[in-house]
């Protein structure tokens, strides 16, 4: 057997993998010397965060352990590139690493899964929300403050049949995750972003490389979306602002206008909901990253109480 022509590392569940999937089919149709059969070589990687799912994401470290050993494999030279989800990958990565490649993005929503709901208005007093995510229990606490947050880990599969088994009343989850693994059939109701604004980078695959391999880059350059690398930078130019760790909900959505204006918003909150501020920035696609500053230092001035690291 000859040896693949390039190795692409993933988180090994099947959501990462369906997501990975997506670019080896992209790189062969774009780069005719990786269409042959075995050109490609997807390499399953268990992380520290896939085998920690019974603890809380926020009191073990944060979400590079989602990441640390497939960059450690890419550092190593046995995986070519990593297929991230956006959401997951630190605002500082690795020396010697890059992003070199965002795909164009999905849907950035939440997804709810709460049997015969069209809102979360239409869930009685003490109903339980099943999230582990900082963001999504502040947002929905602020909103709906009759209602539990309780914390919910496992994998996407997990989280739904822990539902069907009735060990919650809700559970929230990402649109385009729901979608890569094919259950958007489970889905009760989509969130507006004002109800729930995303989190950064949300929707979005992101391939990461050593900044040394120009073959990678060269095979990446015909997949990247231009539109979606300005929305996600900028969006991680305020979580970069906001130096926020996995205990402060934050979240944001950059998107460009019809007449081609970058609208981003941006939301900071106390854990529990009490307090929530938002703001949002208008401007050049090419000030990205400037407005993503600019809305962080105001986010910071309206709720100065962070929650402490
Ligand atoms: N935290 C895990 C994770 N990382 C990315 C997604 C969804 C897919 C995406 O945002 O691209 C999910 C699952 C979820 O939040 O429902």
């Amino acid at each position: 057997m000859t040896a693949a022509l390039l190795r692409i590392g993933t988180r090994a569940s099947p959501m990462a993998v369906s997501q990975t999937g997506r670019v080896a089919r992209e790189l062969a149709a774009a780069n005719p010397e990786l269409a042959a059969p075995g050109a490609i070589e997807l390499v399953k990687i268990v992380t520290t965060g896939d085998q920690l799912q019974d603890r809380k994401l926020s009191e073990i470290g944060g979400k590079a352990l989602f990441t640390k050993e497939i960059e450690e494999a890419l550092i190593a030279g046995q995986v070519d590139m990593a297929v991230h989800s956006m959401k997951d990958v630190p605002t500082v990565l690795p020396p010697g690493l890059e992003i070199a490649c965002m795909l164009k993005r999905d849907d950035p929503r939440d997804a709810v899964m709460a049997a015969g709901c069209k809102s979360f208005d239409d869930l009685p007093a003490g109903a339980t929300i099943g999230t582990s995510s900082l963001r999504r229990a502040a947002q929905v606490l602020h909103r709906w403050p009759q209602l539990k947050v309780v914390p919910y880990r496992g994998n996407a599969n997990t989280r739904l049949r822990k539902l069907q088994e009735g060990v919650v009343d809700a559970t929230i989850l990402a649109l385009s995750g729901l979608h890569r693994i094919d259950r958007l059939d489970v889905i009760s109701f989509i969130m507006s972003v004002e109800d729930m604004l995303p989190a950064v980078g949300q929707g979005a695959l992101g391939v990461e490389i050593r900044s040394d391999d120009q073959r990678a880059r060269n095979w990446l350059a015909p997949l990247r979306d231009e539109p979606s690398e300005i929305c996600v930078n900028a969006e991680r130019s305020l979580l970069m602002t906001l130096d926020g760790s996995c205990r402060t909900p934050i979240a944001a959505l950059a998107e460009i206008d019809d007449e081609g204006e970058l609208r981003l918003r941006g939301l900071l909150a106390q854990p529990d909901g009490s307090q929530l501020v938002q703001g949002e920035r208008r401007g050049k696609p090419s000030d990205g990253e400037k407005l993503g500053q600019d809305l962080g230092l105001e986010l910071k001035k309206k709720l100065p109480i962070m929650p402490t690291h």
